[in-house]
């Protein structure tokens, strides 16, 4: 495929478009603008325009959720109902948020409904920040040691966990115990330096086939690897940081690519009048449906 394959699916301007997440059940996709604390709804078939809900401050990324949507804000996790603009619960705090200023950043549902998520630092430098799971409404601290915590996603048979510190220029796999929970030790799987690929594995889905699509932020592309680690092909786009992937569409066939004009000066934003817009590719395997993370009961009266 070339870019002329990645065509624009909604021209905006997002400053950091992130988190993006298709619902099987609602045939909808939902994403975020992290630094503006926007989340987005989008029915692409409807012919509408998205919706936007502010969310009053950063927010790392979302998922899905039995009872709406879980947002991992700069502060904490909330749960929101659904449709958006309703009612939300704080569910726990973030650890990092008063102690360093770290915010939320990547993170998923596994099989069992586990929300794993990470932080990131908040200079973005230092090995400051971790990788957690929320699970029974308490938050269990699993690797440390993290600068940008990313690329998280699992493999179809939930054998594998993949992660990654965007910092590291690497993505590591750990051996997954999907009903435990358990990690075991991790390998470096993907090494972006031994490829000759640019820029750093930013947000990440893993499709039926158990390839894994990852967005190069800082390299205008997105890439796919095998489940073995091999380049399976390389997409460029026509902007320099996109920043995550999505499988959506009626047939989890649409990966949709979610962008960021942060970072750009004046003179690359004239180099790359795109950036910031949500972009989309038709691909030949389907994606894996996003799991739900489970609730133990329905929305408190919250305010
Ligand atoms: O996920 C994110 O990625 C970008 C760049 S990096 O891929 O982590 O290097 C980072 O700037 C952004 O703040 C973060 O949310």
């Amino acid at each position: 495929m070339t870019e002329s394959d990645i065509r624009v699916a909604l021209d905006l301007d997002m400053s950091l478009g992130e988190s993006p997440l298709w619902s099987v059940r609602h045939q909808t996709l939902y994403w975020v603008d992290i630094n503006r604390g926007h989340l987005y709804a989008w029915q692409p078939q409807s012919g509408d325009a998205p919706t936007v809900v502010e969310l009053g401050e950063k927010v790392g990324c979302i998922a899905l959720h039995r009872d709406g949507l879980l947002a991992a804000k700069a502060s904490g996790i909330d749960r929101l109902t659904l449709p958006l603009g309703g009612r939300h619960e704080r569910l726990v705090d973030n650890p990092e948020w008063q102690a360093r200023g770290n915010r939320f950043n990547d993170g998923r549902c596994d099989a069992s409904g586990r929300f794993w998520v990470g932080t990131i630092d908040a200079d973005e430098t230092h090995a400051t920040a971790a990788l957690y799971h929320l699970e029974d409404g308490a938050l269990h601290l699993r690797r440390s040691g993290i600068g940008i915590a990313n690329g998280l996603a699992f493999s179809p048979d939930r054998r594998w966990l993949y992660h990654t510190d965007s910092l590291t220029r690497c993505i590591q796999r750990y051996p997954f115990d999907v009903e435990s929970g358990d990690m075991g030790s991790p390998e470096i799987w993907v090494d972006l330096e031994a490829h000759g690929l640019p820029g750093v594995p930013d947000g990440a889905a893993v499709d039926s086939d158990g390839n894994y699509w990852s967005a190069l932020y800082g390299g205008g592309r997105i890439v796919c690897f095998s489940p073995q680690g091999q380049l399976l092909a390389s997409h460029a786009l026509p902007c320099l940081h996109p920043t995550m992937v999505a499988f959506g569409g009626a047939d989890l066939r649409t990966l949709y690519i979610t962008t960021a004009t942060q970072h750009l000066d004046d003179e690359a934003r004239k180099r790359w009048p795109l950036a910031g817009s949500l972009f989309s590719m038709t691909v030949p395997t389907p994606g894996q449906p996003e799991p739900e993370c489970a609730s133990s009961a329905p929305l408190a009266d919250a305010t």
